[in-house]
């Protein structure tokens, strides 16, 4: 669990962090978000003293990383940036063993490590372990950048805009490996983002930022239905909020008994799938696999806050 207390930071005597204090549970996502400047990525390099903070404490399961030397705190929290980061002169599997390599583990574990790793993000060992970053396309340097944070397995995972650069398809192929991967670890990870579609779509919780200051900080439903301000209500963009409700639910849990024609839709499709589809094909009830249908009239009370 990591708890940030009261944690501010000055430049200039101006507070770019003021006074923000939120706690993440141990295997949970939060998305930082906010406009371009609002401190978002200096408090997420306090978490891992990259910048110090000016006052205030964040503790790690209990324990204040102040009383940790920086170094030592830093291998054990992942941290993953925009344009990814790597060494330049060094290949691929050194760049993905860099803080395995620092902790000491054998020879062969690390080999191992980096061959699992990047058969994760679906780059073939054989072909991408000798690479050196320059001869990856940016994707795959991306990829490589999000594989080296998890290297050493951190309890704690920092990504500032990890999938910035991915064209749409590939950014959506890596937001579901993410999450996939986190929740297999039981990773805690918590992320930046100027994307509201990255943050309702991965977030457990969300966390918006504006000029230094946390205005709010909620599961994605709750921040679409009760903005705590009018800035986060404009933030989140009115436009798509009742698509972006209905992405947050699985066909599965609101399946009823009956029947439909057509092709039936997976439980696992979201409920802005189904509305999709149900336009696409001008049907008022989708059939479900594996039994019962998913109607318009239940996609449209979902659609709208409670
Ligand atoms: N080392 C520094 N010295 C002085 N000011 C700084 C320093 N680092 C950041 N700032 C200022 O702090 C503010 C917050 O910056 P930060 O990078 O945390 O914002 P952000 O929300 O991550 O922005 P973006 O979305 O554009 O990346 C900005 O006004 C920035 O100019």
């Amino acid at each position: 669990m990591i708890e940030i207390r009261n944690l501010s930071r000055l430049y200039d005597g101006l507070a770019v962090v003021d006074d923000v204090s939120l706690t993440v549970e141990t295997g949970q996502l939060a998305v930082l978000v906010g406009t371009s400047g609002s401190g978002k990525t200096t408090l997420l390099r306090m978490i891992n003293r990259l910048v110090q903070p000016s006052s205030g404490q964040v503790l790690i399961d209990g324990v204040d990383t102040a009383t940790l030397p920086a170094h030592l705190l830093r291998r054990r929290i992942g941290y993953a940036i925009q344009g990814h980061g790597l060494f330049p002169h060094r290949s691929v599997a050194q760049n993905i063993a860099t803080v395995p390599r620092l902790l000491g583990w054998p020879r062969r574990q690390i080999d191992a490590r980096v061959d699992e790793l990047l058969a994760l993000f679906q780059l073939d060992p054989a072909a991408f372990r000798g690479r050196m970053p320059h001869q990856l396309s940016g994707g795959q340097a991306q990829r490589v950048g999000v594989a080296r944070a998890l290297a050493a397995k951190p309890d704690l995972l920092l990504m500032d805009e990890p999938f910035g650069a991915l064209d749409p398809l590939i950014r959506a192929k890596a937001q579901d490996d993410l999450r996939q991967i986190q929740r297999q670890l039981g990773t805690t990870l918590i992320l930046v983002t100027h994307d509201m579609t990255e943050a309702v779509d991965l977030g457990d919780r969300i966390a918006v930022m504006d000029g230094g200051k946390l205005l709010q900080y909620d599961a994605p439903a709750r921040i679409l239905t009760d903005p705590a301000t009018p800035f986060v209500r404009d933030l989140i963009g009115t436009a798509d909020r009742a698509l972006r409700l209905l992405s947050l639910a699985r066909v599965g849990d609101i399946a009823a008994p009956g029947q439909a024609e057509g092709p039936a839709i997976a439980p696992g499709a979201s409920l802005r799938d189904a509305l999709a589809e149900c336009l696409w094909s001008g049907r008022d009830a989708l059939p479900v696999e594996g039994g019962g249908i998913v109607t318009l009239n239940a996609l449209r009370a979902k659609a709208r806050p409670r």
